[in-house]
């Protein structure tokens, strides 16, 4: 059930405590549930879902500015970004980023999961390992408006049988699609087609695919915790509850064990107490924030702010990892482009409401049609001093992703998403002082890399080359601004004062090897020195995968349900 008050809830005292209701921590609360021995409170800060969050084109509306169901964090002046502070958007609502993010289906390559598996030394974490959890969450669906689907995805690498919803793209630009189609034909060699980029292998351009299933968003909210699930008697959802430490901490024989957790609701603090386990799926921001203010971090950090250390393990809220993202885009001779809706009330009324009466249109999706994956050249020398940080040669390095828009009308325009899949920057979550309910730091690190700059260099380098095919002749007008013509200076000026975050950011509470100097799990998800501790989020990415991280956090959470369950059999 859910709860807004704490006054409705039947105990303060479950089997286990989940922290977040986010894409991790519905997963977990669910699976768990399916046991009927197990009762679990979920605590989320935020509340309940978003009605507007359900239509896909209206995201910009949830990201537009700060709101309440935010946590509405800026960043630290971020030195790889001209010194610039930045919104960085967390969700703060059940459901977490799942309910408010882009929607973006991609899982990353087999390398990348094989290199988590090398680092922690746990083959469940490898591509065969994580593959069965990848099908455990998704339920591959047709795409709104049910269109012809044939040579668009590979069914041999989908499930039809998980919970959350995924399909191809119901909102269509045909003009757009076949200049992208046309390119792979064109120029083969740099930018082939490739069926089906969840496959293991996404290198080449793929036919978009989203956590939308018919033509509203999946979130973890809505699939996890849905009508079937949160009837359950033993599954227990507490709003407005936000957790700021764990309490009650013991040591026997060097293992730190807590007792539960405290939060506040409605400016007053109560606790709450778990018989088996405390699980922290409050994500890679809130997740270290808890363990800092419990006493889990850098034991001369936590002194320097008077919290006293309860277990020194100095990489909490360390290796902070976000993909940078910039735009390039260009105006084109070519109508059919979302423009017309995002800049015209008549036709925006009209979109939305063919999505109100069929759930069909331009309202289904964003207006993105294909993902092209792809590596920097061969004769590059963007790695020449470093290691190419990509997990293995069928890793991409770079990710664009190919969109109508951009306007105003009455021109037209495309936009491309560049993002940079495989940076090596690193940042970190601390905390700013010792009252648990202040923000933390948030420093996702940017670009601070010049290895990271000249890999965004890179990337327009390639945006431009995708539309040199000879395709684009006659349907791209002007770029919006010429980035081909600059010289390097100019360039890296574009990129530092208008690269953000892709949302992406992980690793604040990275798994590690069990007899590794550094980390914060297990590759049981265990913390490292603690027992009956648990994280269970994006946080525990031990590298960031080369895709947008919610698949990966699904996986995550179907592993780690299933780890704590084959614990308490
Ligand atoms: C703007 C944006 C766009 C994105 N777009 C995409 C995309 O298109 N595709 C994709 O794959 N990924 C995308 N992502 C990333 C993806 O959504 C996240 O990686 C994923 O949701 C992380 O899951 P999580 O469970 O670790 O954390 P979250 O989903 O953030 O969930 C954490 C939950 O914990 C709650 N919480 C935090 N602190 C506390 C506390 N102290 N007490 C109680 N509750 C707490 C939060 O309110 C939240 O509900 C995007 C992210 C953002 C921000």
């Amino acid at each position: 059930r859910l709860y807004e008050s704490v006054a409705d809830l039947p105990d303060l005292e479950y089997d286990f405590l989940v922290v977040g209701g986010g894409a991790a921590g519905n997963v977990v609360a669910n699976r768990l549930t399916e046991n009927p021995k197990f009762s679990v409170l979920l605590l989320e800060a935020g509340t309940s879902n978003l009605e507007i969050s359900i239509v896909p084109l209206l995201v910009e509306n949830l990201l537009s500015g700060p709101n309440q169901f935010e946590w509405n964090y800026s960043t630290t002046a971020q030195t790889g970004l001209d010194n610039r502070t930045i919104t960085y958007p967390r969700a703060r609502i059940l459901g977490g980023c799942t309910a408010h993010n882009g929607m973006v289906y991609t899982r990353g390559s087999a390398e990348d999961y094989d290199r988590w598996a090398s680092i922690t030394g746990d083959s469940g974490w490898s591509w065969d390992g994580v593959l069965p959890y990848f099908f455990k969450n998704e339920r591959w669906v047709p795409p709104a408006g049910n269109h012809d689907t044939r040579g668009q995805f590979n069914p041999a690498v989908h499930s039809t049988h998980g919970i959350n919803f995924v399909s191809l793209s119901g909102s269509r630009w045909p003009v757009f699609e076949n200049q992208v189609i046309q390119t792979t034909r064109e120029l083969p060699e740099e930018f082939p087609f490739n069926l089906d980029f969840n496959s293991g292998e996404p290198l080449g351009v793929g036919w978009f695919q989203s956590t939308i299933g018919g033509g509203e968003r999946s979130s973890s909210a809505r699939t996890y915790l849905g009508p079937e699930f949160i009837q359950r008697p033993n599954l227990h959802v507490l709003l407005d509850a936000q957790v700021s430490k764990l309490v009650g901490p013991k040591t026997k024989s060097g293992i730190v064990s807590f007792e539960g957790v405290e939060f506040k609701q409605g400016g007053t603090l109560f606790n709450a107490s778990a018989k088996n386990e405390i699980i922290l799926s409050a994500g890679p921001i809130g997740t270290p924030t808890i363990l800092m203010n419990s006493g889990i971090g850098d034991k001369h950090k936590l002194s320097a702010l008077d919290i006293p250390t309860v277990l020194d393990l100095p990489s909490v809220g360390q290796n902070a990892t976000d993909h940078p993202m910039i735009f390039a885009s260009w105006s084109v001779n070519s109508t059919q482009t979302i423009d017309n809706i995002q800049d015209n009330t008549t036709l925006f009324n009209e979109a939305f409401a063919e999505w109100n009466k069929s759930h069909t249109g331009p309202f289904t999706n964003v207006p993105v049609t294909h993902i092209l994956f792809t590596r920097v050249d061969a004769n590059s020398t963007v790695f020449e001093n470093v290691t190419d940080p990509a997990a293995g040669p069928e890793t991409p390095h770079i990710e664009i992703y190919l969109s109508t828009g951009n306007g105003p009308l009455p021109e037209h325009f495309i936009t491309f998403g560049l993002l940079m899949l495989t940076p090596t920057s690193r940042g970190s979550i601390t905390l700013a002082s010792n009252n648990p309910f202040d923000p933390p730091l948030v420093d996702p690190g940017l670009l601070a890399s010049p290895v990271d700059l000249a890999l965004s260099r890179e990337a327009v380098a390639k945006a431009y080359r995708f539309v040199q095919a000879p395709v684009w002749k006659d349907y791209i007008i002007a770029p919006t601004t010429d980035l081909g013509t600059l010289t390097t200076d100019e360039l890296d000026v574009f990129i530092q004062t208008t690269a953000s975050s892709s949302g992406h950011i992980v690793g604040t509470a990275a798994m590690s090897a069990r007899d590794a100097s550094y980390g914060v799990v297990n590759p049981d998800l265990l913390v490292k020195g603690a027992s009956g501790l648990r994280i269970i989020d994006a946080s525990i990415m031990p590298m960031i995968p080369t895709a947008h991280t919610q698949a990966g956090t699904y996986a995550i959470a179907e592993r780690g349900a299933d780890l704590v369950k084959g614990r308490w059999v």
